[in-house]
């Protein structure tokens, strides 16, 4: 479905050149929940901005089915965007609009019919159990609720793939199991594509069936997740799935 085919980035600093992402090469089955994990700097929020194209390549293709996304003219790039869609660890809501009227906006942008608006936005709040909370604003919300709001707004274009930047990083583990629950169902029942970058482990074996590891902007391994628990290849995974924070 989506296949990134030698992707690199470079940034240019005033002291220098940052190389984000090397050769990165990578399959993304349709209806796959594939995780791509490293450590911090090692490039994962820079790789998952490139298949939406927020970050141009220096270099490479991003194939959506064949249709290589960085060919696309601006009207028909904005398309390709509405059918991927994106979340943040810091959810990135409007703070002066309600739970309703977050995940109503996308629709609103488009001037989707009020009537259409709300049967499908009242279909989303249950989705995301939200619907006795869609009139309060976001600063009323848990961090956990403030990311189900999140999903809904994503899930309001009727996305074929869903970006996921460290979305439970800021949430503690139980919610974050109620998120990842969310985004099984989501996966399971909508048949949507989910892309996620984390650093920890517990996600990727919570939820992921295919797992990349980067570091230093090259992915070092990929497999399925059974596969790279029982018989990690590099160091760098091996420290991935043993994290310690014994300090020498
Ligand atoms: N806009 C930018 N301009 C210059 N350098 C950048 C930019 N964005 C990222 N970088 C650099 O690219 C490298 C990869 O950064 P990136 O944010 O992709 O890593 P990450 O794995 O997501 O890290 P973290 O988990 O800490 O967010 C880092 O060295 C970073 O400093």
């Amino acid at each position: 479905m989506i296949h990134l085919d030698k992707v690199s980035k470079v940034f240019h600093k005033k002291n220098g050149r940052v190389v984000a992402l090397k050769e990165v090469t990578l399959h993304i089955e349709k209806e796959d929940i594939f995780g791509i994990i490293g450590s911090s700097g090692a490039g994962k929020s820079t790789l998952i901005r490139t298949v939406n194209l927020l970050e141009r390549p220096t270099s490479g293709h991003i194939f959506w089915d064949k249709v290589d996304l960085a060919t696309l003219g601006d009207k028909a790039l904005i398309q390709v965007r509405r059918k991927i869609g994106m979340i943040f660890q810091q959810f990135n809501l409007l703070s002066s609009r309600t739970v309703y009227e977050n995940i109503a906006f996308p629709l609103e942008l488009v001037g989707t019919r009020t009537e259409v608006i709300r049967d499908k936005v009242e279909r989303l709040l249950v989705l995301v159990d939200l619907l006795d909370k869609k009139d309060e604003y976001p600063a009323n919300l848990s961090g956990g609720q403030k990311q189900r709001v999140a999903i809904g707004r994503a899930l309001a274009s009727d996305p074929e793939i869903l970006l996921c930047d460290e979305a439970t990083s800021a949430l503690d583990p139980h919610t974050t199991r109620s998120i990842l629950a969310l985004l099984k169902k989501i996966n399971r029942e909508l048949g949507i594509t989910i892309i996620l970058i984390t650093h920890e482990m517990e996600v990727v074996r919570a939820i992921c069936n295919r797992v990349a590891v980067i570091a230093q902007g090259e992915i070092i391994e990929q497999n399925d997740v059974e596969s790279l628990f029982l018989n990690p290849q590099t160091q760098v995974t091996k420290d991935l799935l043993n994290p310690s924070l014994r300090i020498d």
